[in-house]
């Protein structure tokens, strides 16, 4: 089903579908006869996938999406997308949960709510990069307990749990395709360094010690900014350091 209304940007598609295995797989299926950009949303998957193969628990209630789109730039620009993604879902929180709600963004794409993790985003290419798929996963009603993720990992939140808010998965997915489109323009306007800008305004730990794990490797140091590719600056004893794939601790 594609609709349009007014609370929805215009010549983007929208697909909602009750149950699916992954909205990316969903994706990857519906992405060769799209011509321009489409949400695919389910009120229920049943093989959600995280980053680095790890699982991702979707039950009804919580949010789960999928944007299919053409990046600007072409492939070489398709990581940056993770920043545009976590802003526009920064965003769409904030409206959710009102102005007490203590949001902030750990490198590069993960949304905190009061320092633990209320979602993900997983970005994927698709047709050797013509298009992207980022899926986006909120907890808005439930949080995975604590010892499903890896012990180190941020704590699991949920909206409702924080903030005491409720707002149904379909209804959320109209503020996040608007603030998406929000920073998709600013981003083909003026370029990364507005969306870098806005990213380092709410950037969990900036100026902090922080913990970078690059494959087998683990470098420890302040966490000076972001580069003009995205790369996370680390000072560390040894020198300064551009990451730019690490799984970041605290
Ligand atoms: O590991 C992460 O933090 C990323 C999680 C991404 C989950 C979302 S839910 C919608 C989309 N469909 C999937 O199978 N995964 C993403």
């Amino acid at each position: 089903m594609s609709t349009e209304r007014d609370d929805w940007p215009e010549g983007v598609a929208r697909h909602v579908l009750p149950s699916v295995d992954s909205t990316m797989d969903e994706a990857a299926r519906l992405a060769p006869g799209l011509s321009g950009s489409a949400w695919i949303f389910a009120h229920e998957q049943t093989a959600a996938r995280g980053r680095r193969g790890r699982a991702w628990r979707a039950p009804t209630g919580n949010f789960s999406a999928t944007l299919v789109m053409r990046p600007e730039g072409g492939l070489g620009q398709a990581a940056l997308y993770s920043f545009v993604a976590a802003l526009a879902l920064e965003a769409a929180l904030a409206h959710v949960g009102g102005p007490h709600a203590r949001l902030s963004i750990k490198w590069p794409n993960d949304v905190l709510l009061s320092g633990g993790k209320i979602a993900g985003i997983l970005l994927e290419s698709l047709r050797g990069g013509e298009q992207i798929a980022i899926g986006i996963g909120v907890n808005l009603a439930q949080a995975p307990d604590r010892s499903e993720v890896e012990p180190e990992a941020m704590a699991p939140v949920s909206l409702i749990g924080e903030t005491g808010m409720q707002i149904a998965p379909v209804d959320f997915l109209p503020m996040l395709a608007q603030a998406f489109d929000h920073y998709d323009r600013q981003f083909r306007d003026y370029g990364f360094d507005a969306i870098r800008n806005a990213w380092l305004a709410r950037a969990a730990r900036l100026g902090e010690e922080i913990t970078a794990r690059v494959g087998n490797e683990t470098y420890r140091g302040t966490f000076e900014t972001i580069d003009e590719t995205g790369a996370l600056i680390l000072t560390t004893p040894e020198g300064r350091r551009a990451i730019s794939a690490a799984d970041i601790f605290f």
